[in-house]
């Protein structure tokens, strides 16, 4: 029987209740059904995704597995891998994938290109073509920021080839952070930024420049890399065409890393750690566009997310990974997720019901001494996901490894068992929602595969949603309004004129 959109979440919202224990204790086999493991390919390792610690039953599954086919899941997949258009506000495709090398054939084509010029100026930095290169200042913000930043530090802490800043505020503080830490006789800058526009990182750029001018470097616009989908752009701001690095339209700002935008980090990491991060991204790739229903593992998350979100009302949900080079995860899930599914119309532009819970998160053990009071006893309910690598990432005393990855577990039971006592205060109330995702090691190819996972994952909830993941009009009134301040002449509200005027912006 096929069900419409609006019969399959109303099924969905009238199954039973029970306790994750009681889950646990009537399936032995529960294990088994919601964790599987993702082979990335040969000595790739692989990623296990645990989601047995959720809500999610059989029949949930079967009646989430029907919201899929009444939401042309099936459809929208096969649209996205062969570069069609799925993002209708902006008349555009979402080819992120094909710098992988999964999607339209055309398009792989073109990224692979783009992909080996970027690789021949990443070597010929490395083998000294431009002078010593210590360090690189990379100016971006947002998605040509997030990316970069959370894979050099999640890859490049041990030695890097290239010591790397990402610099995204304007706030002058962060990139006189930058300065202290660079010898501006061996510092090269890339500008990242896909539209060649945004303020905040032309006038990091601008000043990026001025600091080498002012130091000695006689040519400095010779030592600028642009990143761009608008290359003729990044010419006319006076970086030479040969240092260019361009990237398809149909490439999202939040979904770049994979992209020039990457530079960075193959800079950092080096060429091979930076293929080995898109091969692990392209097994996920393959999995996601092949692979239907539950087996689905980004599509069997989002289902979970939906439970949580739409069916029980879940306003946030928040990510732990228990692995310090992690850290910036939360912040680089919270554009991609935010900003993706941050939406109230559906396609059609009719209201949409409740999207993307608020992501937040942080990293574990810190986390379990600061906010987990909250999730052990508050009210709210936030399911969680659990990340940690098998492999330690220090060659400290094993012991180091172990207490994380115990305590790691340790939240996930105790979350899930809770605890009975007579002292309201000191009972844990239990049946709390987390999912666990465990790389064997956290490299290059897994670090892809667990971004990769985390793309395909909003995309899945979108399509479930009838929203656009793709667009983002809601970050650009407050640019607009920025303006007008910038312009002078406007009026504003009294709070507005009151701060404006305090500030001397007025
Ligand atoms: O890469 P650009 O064009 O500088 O944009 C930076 C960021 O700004 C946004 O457009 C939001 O303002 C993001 O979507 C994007 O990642």
């Amino acid at each position: 029987m096929t069900l419409t959109r609006d019969e399959a979440w109303k099924r969905l919202a009238l199954h039973p209740d029970p306790t994750l224990e009681e889950l646990f204790a009537s399936d032995a086999g529960r294990v088994e059904k919601l964790s599987a493991r993702l082979e990335l390919g040969e000595g790739a390792g692989g990623v296990l995704f645990d989601w047995s610690k959720t809500h999610l039953t059989e029949d949930l599954l079967a009646d989430f597995e029907a919201l899929a086919e009444a939401s042309g899941f099936a459809v929208m997949r096969d649209r996205l891998f062969a570069g069609e258009v799925v993002n209708p506000t902006e008349n555009r495709a979402a080819e992120h994938a094909a710098l992988r090398g999964v999607g339209r054939d055309a398009s792989v084509e073109e990224a692979q290109a783009l992909l080996a010029r970027m690789k021949i100026l990443v070597e010929a930095l490395h083998e000294g073509t431009f002078g010593e290169v210590k360090h690189l200042i990379h100016v971006g913000i947002g998605g040509s920021a997030l990316g970069p930043a959370l894979a050099v530090d999640a890859l490049a802490r041990d030695l890097p080839l290239v010591d790397v800043h990402v610099v995204s505020n304007i706030d002058g503080v962060a990139l006189e952070e930058a300065f202290v830490k660079c010898d501006p006789a061996t510092t090269f800058v890339a500008v990242a930024s896909k539209t060649f526009t945004t303020i905040e990182t032309m006038v990091n750029a601008s000043s990026a420049l001025a600091w080498l001018e002012e130091n000695g470097v006689a040519d400095p616009s010779g030592r600028v890399i642009a990143l761009t989908a608008a290359p003729e752009k990044a010419v006319e701001w006076g970086v030479d065409e040969t240092r260019v690095l361009p990237f398809a339209e149909s490439v999202g700002g939040r979904y770049s890393l994979w992209s020039s935008i990457g530079f960075p980090v193959a800079v950092a990491v080096g060429w091979d750690d930076f293929a080995a991060m898109l091969d692990g991204a392209a097994a996920v790739d393959a999995h996601f566009r092949d692979t239907d229903g539950r087996a689905n593992l980004p599509l069997r998350a989002a289902f979970a997310d939906l439970f949580y979100n739409r069916i029980k009302g879940a306003q946030t949900r928040a990510v732990f990974a228990y692995d310090e080079r992690l850290r910036l995860l939360p912040d680089y899930l919270q554009q991609l997720e935010m900003e993706s599914n941050g939406k109230s119309v559906t396609v059609g532009g009719e209201p949409s019901g409740p999207t993307a819970p608020i992501t937040w998160g942080g990293v574990g053990t810190d986390a379990q001494h600061a906010v987990f009071q909250l999730l052990h006893q508050g009210t709210h309910l936030v399911p969680i996901d659990f990340i940690a690598s098998v492999e330690p990432g220090d060659v400290l005393d094993p012991a180091h490894h172990q207490i994380l990855l115990m305590n790691c577990f340790a939240q996930g039971a105790a979350l899930m068992a809770g605890k009975a006592s007579d002292d309201p205060h000191r009972s844990y109330p239990g049946n709390r929602p987390s999912a666990t995702i465990l790389v064997d090691d956290l490299d290059a190819a897994t670090f892809g595969a667990l971004i990769a996972f985390h793309e395909h994952r909003t995309f899945a909830n979108a399509v479930l949603m009838d929203i656009n993941p793709f667009d983002q009009f809601g970050v650009e009134l407050g640019k607009e309004i920025a303006k007008k301040i910038e312009a002078g002449g406007e009026r504003f509200d009294a709070s507005t004129e009151a701060l404006l005027r305090i500030a001397g912006l007025s």
